[in-house]
This record gives C-alpha cells, structure tokens and sequence, in this order.
C-alpha cells in the first residue's frame, strides 16, 4: 500500500495502542506458566508471531471472550486473534515441546531472540526463520552465549544470521555477551533461565545499549513472580539495567502473574507519532490529546521531554495516562539515543521540521534494525528537501519546515520509518507519498487510521487498507 501524505491541520483525541514490548514479553512469559490472561495485548504482525511460537511449543493463544477454543487454536498458524480485548494463554509450563515445523517469526527481531533461547530449554531441534529483513540481522552473539552453555545453536549458512537451528536443553551456567548489539538477548537469556535447573549469570563484555528495555523484561518477570537482578562489577545488586555489569536469575522459578493475568500498557514509541504529529501540525490554540499514556519502565517515554524541548508544550497527566501536545516552531536539539533506538526516525522527522541542526548521538545500534534507520531517515529526509549528515553514530538533520517539500519516499519496508516519514509529510509542501505503508502493521495497524481521524490528510492506494 502506497498513502499520499497532505500538510493538514490535526484536532481531537487519539488513544495510543498497547505496548509491543510488553506484549511479546507477556505472551511468552504465560508460555512458560501453566497459563495466564494477557489483557489489552498489542495484536500485530510481530506480536502474532510470538502467539505462534507459544503454540508451537505446545501451549495455545487464543481470544479471552470464548470466541476461540483453545484446543483448537493451539497449532493454527492463522489464528485470528484481531481485536481480541483479552488473550488467554494455555502455557508449556516451562518445558517447551519440539516444534512440529520451523518457527516463522516474520520481521520481529524480539520474537526471534526470545524465542531462540526459549527452543534452547527443547529436548530437541528448532529450527527458526524469518522475512529478508529478519534473515540479515545479528543473532551471532546470542547463538555463541548459547552454545557456551551446552545447547547446539547455529547459523545455517554459518553468518550469524537465521535460519537458525537451536537443540537443548538448556541447564544454565554462567556466559558472557556484548551489551551493544541487542538488549534483547540479555532479555532472551533471563527469560528462558528462569526456568533451568541452575539458573542463567550473564556477564556484559560491552556496556549495554537499549537498556530499559531490559528494564521492561524486569518489571514484567516480577509481575510473574520471576526473580532477575541486575548487578554492578562487584556482582552487587543495581535498582535497574543502566550501568550494569551483569545480570542473574536463578533456576527453577515458576511463571505465574497474579489473579492469572497480566495487562499491558499503552506503547510510548507509537505515541511518539502521534505526539510528533501534533507538535508539527495540532490546530493553533488547540491540544491534541493521547491517551493510554500511563507511565511503565519504557524508555520511550523520554520523547515527551524531547518534544518539549524542541519548543512545544506539552503536558502529560501521568495518573490519566493523558498527554496533550500544542503546536509551535521547533528548534533542533541534540539528543542521545543509546537507552532510545526506536526514536531516531520520529526525532529526525522532528529535525526536519525543526529550526536549526538536531544531533542524534550514540545511535550505532540503530543501523541493525528492520532495516540501517541511520541511513533510511538521512536518504528519505533528503529526498524530501532536507540537509542530513550521516556519520558511523551520529545523524545530524540540518532542518527548516520551509525547506521541506512534498516527495516519493520508500518507508524501507520499516513501521518505523513509514510512520517518521508520515509526520514530516505533515509539514511538508505538497504532496508526499509513503512507499510501503502497509508495514505499519508490525507496530501500528490503526495508525492510518488514528491520524486520518485527527485530520490528516491520507489517500491510500492498493492492498491492506
Ligand atoms: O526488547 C525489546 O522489546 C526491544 C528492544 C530494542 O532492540 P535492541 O535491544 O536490539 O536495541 C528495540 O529497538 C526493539 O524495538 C524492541
Ligand atoms: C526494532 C524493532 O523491533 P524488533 O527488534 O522486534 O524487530 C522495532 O519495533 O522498532
């Protein structure tokens, strides 16, 4: 689907959808209980391809209404799981079963990572696949932690990139891994160690980057009565992940939140859309409103104080989970975004629209993602009229809302990058079209829809709409 983006005014409310990464978390971690109710869940491209690793390792995922029949919908790859208020999760209990078929995981980097190490507690081979864009990202690390610790865990064609082949079973021990490639390795390791028989101690051999979202898979492991804690060189223990040398989690834990359920919260890097969104383009005088905002351990949420400190108001009623936003003329900033990956595109968005130079440091990590965003947004915002300077870890946008101009734009088959490239057309001159939209999916599926109801101007063309 291609959407043709016109500069609008934005008025109303939009309601953020839940979290992707708590949802993947809460799917997987009622997989490793005896059962559990996943509340609010995000259902998406990504997310779905989790539910479908649950099943395939002989739990169930199914809508909590009684729409579904659990049974039933244990191996059914298509499960319909759209609009389901509730999940209800039947669980392997730990111990998964060897998959019947390969484990397709589509785009979703965080369902390939916590699911490699999940088939690693098999008493068998699991073999794991994904789209050409999950097939060219970094599984190397987490594959040789793995085989450190006993468990067969391979690249097909040997590069450290899936297909991937994992054979347990896992009993634990101690290994090292690199913190600045992916977070969701440690997050993959802590899961699955929870259930060993001698419990996971993971040494960090390089500082760990996206590190709240090890946070995330922390607070969600306590919510299941699961014990993980990060540690400092000495191997005490740290409140969180920042600045930690290590993490441990013992053995022999049981998954199981309380009252059997588990809700998920509102998705801070989906709402940096709609709050870029109305930065750029809410009506003068007026407030655009988002709600489903309530505060969680999402690093994300920092886009609140980036948007204000680009110059626009911006008020956020933590206890209501409300923000409003007001528009103004943004100034560049520099922002870091080593704890904040998924906010590069929506900052260089802003950039662009922004007076003067946005810098956004400390962004390496940002180039092993659905595709190199460093290089994605630097390209597409340059199409579009804006100055960028790309270096190894820093991008910098040379913005100026006059400068930007309406263009044919490739969304890079990337949510992210779609949705980016969707706010800077807000107020761009002209007409700019998204290549690819359809990929909002993965993240967003309503997005489209949630910013047409606000008054942007969107006309979409072909399939998925
Ligand atoms: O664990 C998670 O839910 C995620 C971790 C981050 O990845 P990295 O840890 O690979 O940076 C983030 O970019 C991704 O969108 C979701
Ligand atoms: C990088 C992302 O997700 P994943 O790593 O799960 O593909 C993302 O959602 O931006």
């Amino acid at each position: 689907m291609d959407v043709r983006v016109t500069r609008s005014t934005l008025r109303g409310t939009a309601r953020a959808p839940p979290s992707k990464s708590y949802t993947h978390r809460a799917l997987l971690a009622a997989g490793y209980s005896d059962g559990a109710t996943v509340e609010s869940p995000l259902v998406s491209a990504d997310t779905r391809a989790t539910a479908r690793a649950v099943a395939a390792f002989g739990g169930s995922v199914a809508p909590a209404d009684g729409a579904g029949d659990g049974a039933a919908a244990t191996q059914a790859a298509d499960l319909d799981l759209t609009d389901a208020d509730a999940l209800a999760v039947e669980g392997f209990g730990g111990r998964p079963a060897v998959p019947d078929d390969v484990i397709d995981c589509a785009n979703s980097g965080t369902t390939m990572r916590l699911v490699t190490a999940a088939a690693a507690l098999a008493d068998g081979a699991t073999v794991l696949t994904g789209d050409g864009s999950l097939r060219s990202r970094p599984q190397g690390p987490l594959l040789d932690a793995l085989a450190d610790l006993g468990v067969r865990a391979e690249s097909t064609r040997s590069n450290g990139q899936a297909p991937l082949v994992v054979a347990g079973p896992l009993g634990g021990g101690e290994v090292a891994i690199p913190g600045d490639v992916s977070s969701q390795y440690v997050t993959a390791l802590l899961m699955a160690g929870a259930v060993t028989d001698d419990g996971v101690e993971v040494d960090l051999t390089t500082p760990l980057k996206s590190a709240p979202y090890v946070d995330i898979t922390l607070e969600l492991l306590a919510d299941f009565g699961v014990e993980a804690t990060p540690v400092d060189e000495a191997g005490d223990p740290l409140d969180g992940a920042a600045g930690a040398a290590g993490f441990t989690v013992p053995g022999g834990q049981t998954y199981a939140p309380t009252d059997g359920t588990y809700a998920v919260p509102g998705d801070f890097s989906s709402i940096s859309y709609l709050l870029g969104a109305g930065a750029v383009a809410a009506a003068p005088g007026e407030s655009l409103r988002i709600e489903g905002a309530r505060p969680s351990a999402q690093g994300d949420a920092a886009i609140v104080e980036i948007v204000e400190r680009m110059g626009a108001p911006v008020e956020w009623d933590r206890e209501a989970g409300e923000i409003a936003v007001e528009r103004a003329e943004l100034s560049g900033v520099t922002v870091d975004v080593g704890d904040t990956p998924d906010l590069l595109p929506t900052i260089a968005a802003l950039g662009a629209v922004a007076d003067g130079e946005t810098r956004i440091e400390n962004c390496e990590h940002v180039r092993y993602k659905e595709t190199d965003r460093v290089s994605a947004m630097a390209e597409e915002l340059a199409a579009m009229g804006a100055e960028t300077t790309e270096e190894r870890d820093v991008l910098t946008v040379h913005g100026g809302e006059s400068d930007l101009r309406g263009a044919t734009v490739d969304g890079r088959a990337d949510h992210r990058i779609v949705m980016a490239l969707s706010v800077a057309a807000l107020a761009a001159e002209g007409t700019t079209m998204v290549r690819g939209a359809e990929h909002v999916d993965v993240s967003f599926p309503g997005f489209f829809d949630a910013v047409a109801d606000l008054g942007m101007g969107v006309e979409r063309d072909g399939a998925g709409e």
